[in-house]
């Protein structure tokens, strides 16, 4: 390691730290809520609409252009510690072609491992999040490859904000690299993937970090989430009683989502879903209540599509819960924007320029992370 690099060590100079595919910024928002003091001196997205979000909120807007147009040599120049990237996930979703590392879309990620066997200044800690699926990509065998020829050490999680509190289900897939002499703090995990944040917390045992192990855990995790309730921003009805003040009178003949006008609605009745819908789609909706422990992942589709990209709530809720009751009458409707923030535990001061429509919302927040999940993962990757 550079003796500058050991000095950053010593004297608790922030490191310096890359974001790449920056999104609304979610990586920067689990920086600065790991509490290790780190700055981000750039960071790398193609999107413009995702940009505007970004420098509304954090006073910066990041360099906007493709990753694959970068060289080594500017790299290079910004010196950085860390790297933090979150590519892009459809070439490993279990809803696309799987194409991995022959879809376009994970070029740009091929490509910067292709530079850093050839960096003067390569950075001493990588941090990559994927999609479950990824794992098993021919772009994992290739990002571990480059990294253990390049001396790093890794270790691979996957986690759910389920296991951190969050009545969220969104397992994700990290990977945690180090430059040696750099080296982790339980280092009989390294080389490993691990379905359990022990190592995170100093616990070692290793019998509980497999696959099974977690998935057997999660129903006894799940009691000890907060319930839907404390994220919700719109009032929900509770026991039969109505909170909220809402008249939902028009709601049976409405019979488009959100297609036509997509600009943000200003009450909840205007994120009521469609009778319509619940008619013809309500076998596939996956319905919680405001005292479920549990909800489903929220995908970039969400409130264009309904079947599998994210949990509706009843803002009614029956005797028997479920589709036993009629679904019509539970007044389902969709959790807003701020709300499906709360879920990956983004901060309050969060928020969207005025510009920006229900569905550019609705997918970036989709495309990005759990606060939750990442803050202790990054606390454990730069722990020296
Ligand atoms: C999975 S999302 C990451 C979201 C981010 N972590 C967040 O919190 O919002 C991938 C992002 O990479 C951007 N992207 C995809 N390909 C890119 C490329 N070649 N160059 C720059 N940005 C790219 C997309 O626009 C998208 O915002």
């Amino acid at each position: 390691m550079a003796e500058e690099d050991l000095h950053r060590i010593d004297e608790k100079k922030p490191w310096r730290v890359l974001e790449f595919y920056s999104g609304i910024g979610g990586m920067k928002y689990s920086l600065m809520a790991s509490g290790v003091v780190a700055e981000v001196i750039e960071a790398f997205e193609i999107n413009d609409s995702a940009n505007d979000v970004y420098q509304h909120n954090f006073k910066h807007r990041p360099y906007q252009g493709n990753i694959q147009s970068l060289t080594g040599a500017d790299l290079d120049k910004y010196n950085a510690d860390a790297w933090l990237l979150s590519p892009p996930c459809q070439p490993y979703t279990r809803q696309g072609l799987q194409k991995h590392s022959g879809d376009a879309r994970a070029f740009s990620f091929l490509w910067i491992l292709e530079l850093i066997p050839h960096l003067s200044k390569p950075p001493q800690m990588l941090f990559v999040e994927n999609v479950v699926g990824f794992e098993t990509s021919d772009t994992r065998v290739e990002m571990i490859d480059t990294l253990t020829k390049s001396d790093y050490v890794t270790q691979e999680f996957i986690l759910s904000p389920l296991q951190f509190g969050v009545p969220y289900s969104r397992p994700r897939y990290f990977c945690l690299a180090k430059k040696k002499p750099l080296s982790f703090q339980s280092q009989h995990n390294n080389n490993k993937l691990l379905w359990s944040p022990g190592p995170l917390y100093g616990r070692d045992d290793q019998s509980e970090f497999g696959k099974s192990q977690a998935e057997e855990g999660l129903d006894n995790l799940v009691q000890f989430c907060e319930p839907v309730e404390k994220f919700l921003e719109l009032e929900a009805q509770v026991d039969g009683k109505l909170i909220s003040s809402f008249d939902d009178s028009e709601n049976g003949s409405k019979d488009c989502y959100g297609q036509e006008d997509d600009s943000v609605p200003e009450t909840v009745q205007q994120y009521l879903v469609p009778i319509s819908l619940i008619e013809r789609w309500g076998n596939v909706m996956d319905i919680v209540y405001p005292d479920s422990k549990r909800c489903c992942c929220f995908t970039k589709s969400y409130y264009r599509y309904v079947k599998g990209t994210g949990s509706l709530l009843a803002t009614v809720q029956p005797k028997i819960k479920g589709k036993e009751s009629c679904l019509k009458e539970q007044r389902l409707r969709y959790f807003t924007p701020r709300e499906v923030a709360n879920f990956h535990s983004f901060p309050e001061d969060f928020e969207f320029p005025k510009h920006i429509s229900l569905r550019q919302r609705y997918a970036m927040l989709g495309n990005s992370l759990s606060v939750a999940v990442v803050a202790p993962l990054l606390r454990y990757l730069f722990d020296s």
